[in-house]
């Protein structure tokens, strides 16, 4: 008997149809395709003032495109009225900025408690997550201390773990390594690519960064709001589709 199970190829968790985003009349995106499977990390490059972060907006219910569907899990999200963009994005989504954007006054357990409490755990629990999640991130040693009482690098792992404690289907991060040099850059978008993925969830990483596209299983480059041909694009990492084409 053969118990070999089928190779069943990761679902497509988000994508974006023909997306379109004008500011006035600057064109912002020209016709996007996109789609992104749980597990696999995209990165998205390409030349300043392009578009990446205009295509991760809209992705991540933050802008409505003109003219396009976002579909995150099979629901149509670019329809959803602003409220149920928010509860969306708190739910479902993950968020990594350039910048962590902690709150300076907070200790991290509470900066990454934050979201569920918003969301309505119970303090003690989500607490109780949030340390969890901070030493799956290599902090345990580190949950009582504020932003300003931590390293670059620390602090942006603080900010991985609030954006993964939700269990997010995306993780979308917005140059998560800008603010850092090249060696500690290196272990965290290790890290946010490796924890996100393992959770089964997709990462779409706007970089300027050919080291970070490197970490991702997949590039596409954005020019003139497109998807350019990607000439320039490093190879990516093994384990998904590498091809940068879109299916
Ligand atoms: N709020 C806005 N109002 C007007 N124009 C905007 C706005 N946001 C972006 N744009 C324009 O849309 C285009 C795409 O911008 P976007 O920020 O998406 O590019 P980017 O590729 O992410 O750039 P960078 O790498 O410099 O962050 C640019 O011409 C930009 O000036």
């Amino acid at each position: 008997m053969n118990f070999q199970s089928p190779q069943v190829a990761p679902q497509v968790v988000l994508s974006g149809h023909g997306l379109v985003k004008y500011y006035g009349s600057v064109v912002g995106l020209a016709g996007v395709d996109v789609a992104v499977r749980s597990g696999e990390a995209l990165a998205v490059m390409g030349p300043s003032g392009n578009g990446k972060t205009t295509l991760l907006h809209v992705l991540a219910g933050i802008l409505t495109p003109d003219q396009g569907e976002v579909w995150l899990g099979g629901e149509r999200v670019d329809q959803l009225n602003d409220a149920a963009r928010t509860v969306m994005r708190r739910r479902r989504l993950g968020f990594v900025f350039q910048d962590n954007q902690l709150l300076a006054e907070l200790p991290a357990d509470e900066n990454v408690a934050l979201p569920l409490m918003v969301d309505g755990l119970s303090r003690r629990d989500a607490i109780a997550r949030a340390r969890n999640t901070l030493s799956q991130v290599g902090l345990a040693a580190e949950v009582g201390r504020r932003p300003g009482e931590l390293s670059g690098g620390q602090a942006q792992r603080v900010a991985i773990a609030r954006a993964l404690v939700g269990e997010p289907q995306v993780v979308f991060a917005d140059e998560p390594t800008g603010a850092l040099d090249a060696a500690t850059g290196s272990q965290v978008i290790e890290l946010l690519v490796g924890a996100a993925t393992y959770r089964g969830a997709a990462v779409v990483v706007v970089t300027h960064d050919n080291a970070v596209a490197a970490r991702c299983h997949r590039s596409l480059t954005i020019v003139d709001g497109r998807v350019g041909d990607g000439a320039h694009l490093v190879p990516a990492r093994p384990g998904m589709d590498g091809s940068g084409a879109v299916r």
